[in-house]
């Protein structure tokens, strides 16, 4: 089974008493690119490209006498969603209510709060309402993406920081109003490299390289770099990064 990656370009936080209504709204992009994911009686071992890992979401989803192989050419903890995709693929695997069980598991973790309803819509998708059931503004296009990761960010230490939390919220509900205004994937970018600006998530050599490439922002919650292009500019793109993925927009 295959689960795309989902790059997150803004986003807000809100918790609820219950778990199925905490959550995040924001706007992101799915990939041609994810997660394979394959099962195999054993004792409960989680792989990551032959990796023997602990994805929490995951573990709290497997049964203990299954293994899981995971293939994917994003590490984990980059802003691409992976934890969430995994998660997803696997309760698609063992349970009927799978979003719900793969957006419960995530949120207990804190590994996510958004990924797996944009993973499970695909798209462009712009999250009008946090948790489930979910309510989104789906937009498809026809567009490439070029992913540069440069490092780790584990979600669970920044969506558990009081001042960081509020500072995200205030910033991504304002770039989710200007969005609605104009919902095209250019007004997407540009408002996701504001959002990594103004929270202050912007790592400094991405906000370098955002400088060069047009379209183009940090992929939340990572240290990861993206743009969107159209096909005839994605040789250029690539000859400024250092490890690209060429990606598409999966709808
Ligand atoms: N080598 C590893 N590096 C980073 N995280 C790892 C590793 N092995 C296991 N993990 C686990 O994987 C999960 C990563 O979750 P996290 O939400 O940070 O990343 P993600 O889902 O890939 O990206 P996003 O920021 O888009 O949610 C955590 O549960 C973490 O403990
Ligand atoms: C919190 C988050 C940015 C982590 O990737 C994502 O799950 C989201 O958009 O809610």
């Amino acid at each position: 089974m295959f689960v795309p990656a989902h790059i997150t370009g803004f986003f807000s936080i809100h918790i609820d008493r219950e778990v199925l209504k905490t959550g995040s709204k924001g706007a992101g992009i799915t990939l041609n690119r994810g997660v394979k994911i394959e099962v195999k009686e054993g004792r409960g071992r989680i792989y990551y490209n032959n990796k023997k890992v602990d994805i929490c979401p995951v573990k709290k989803l497997l049964p203990e006498n299954f293994d899981l192989f995971l293939t994917s050419p994003f590490p984990l903890a980059s802003g691409l969603g992976m934890s969430g995709a995994s998660a997803l693929g696997v309760a698609k695997l063992f349970y009927n209510n799978f979003l719900e069980k793969a957006h419960t598991s995530e949120v207990l973790c804190g590994t996510g709060l958004g990924d797996v309803i944009a993973q499970y819509v695909k798209g462009f998708v712009i999250r009008l309402k946090p948790g489930l059931p979910f309510k989104v503004l789906k937009i498809n296009v026809d567009k490439y993406v070029v992913v540069d990761v440069l490092g780790k960010m584990e979600t669970r230490e920044i969506i558990k920081d009081n001042i960081k939390k509020e500072r995200i919220n205030r910033v991504g509900e304002r770039c989710l109003n200007e969005l609605l205004k104009k919902p095209t994937i250019e007004n997407f970018m540009k408002l996701s490299y504001r959002f990594a600006l103004e929270t202050g998530l912007m790592d400094d050599e991405i906000k370098e390289m955002c400088k060069t490439v047009k379209n183009s922002s940090q992929s939340m919650l990572g240290k990861t770099f993206f743009c969107v292009v159209d096909r005839d500019e994605i040789k250029e793109v690539c000859s400024i990064l250092n490890d690209p993925i060429i990606c598409k927009v999966i709808n």
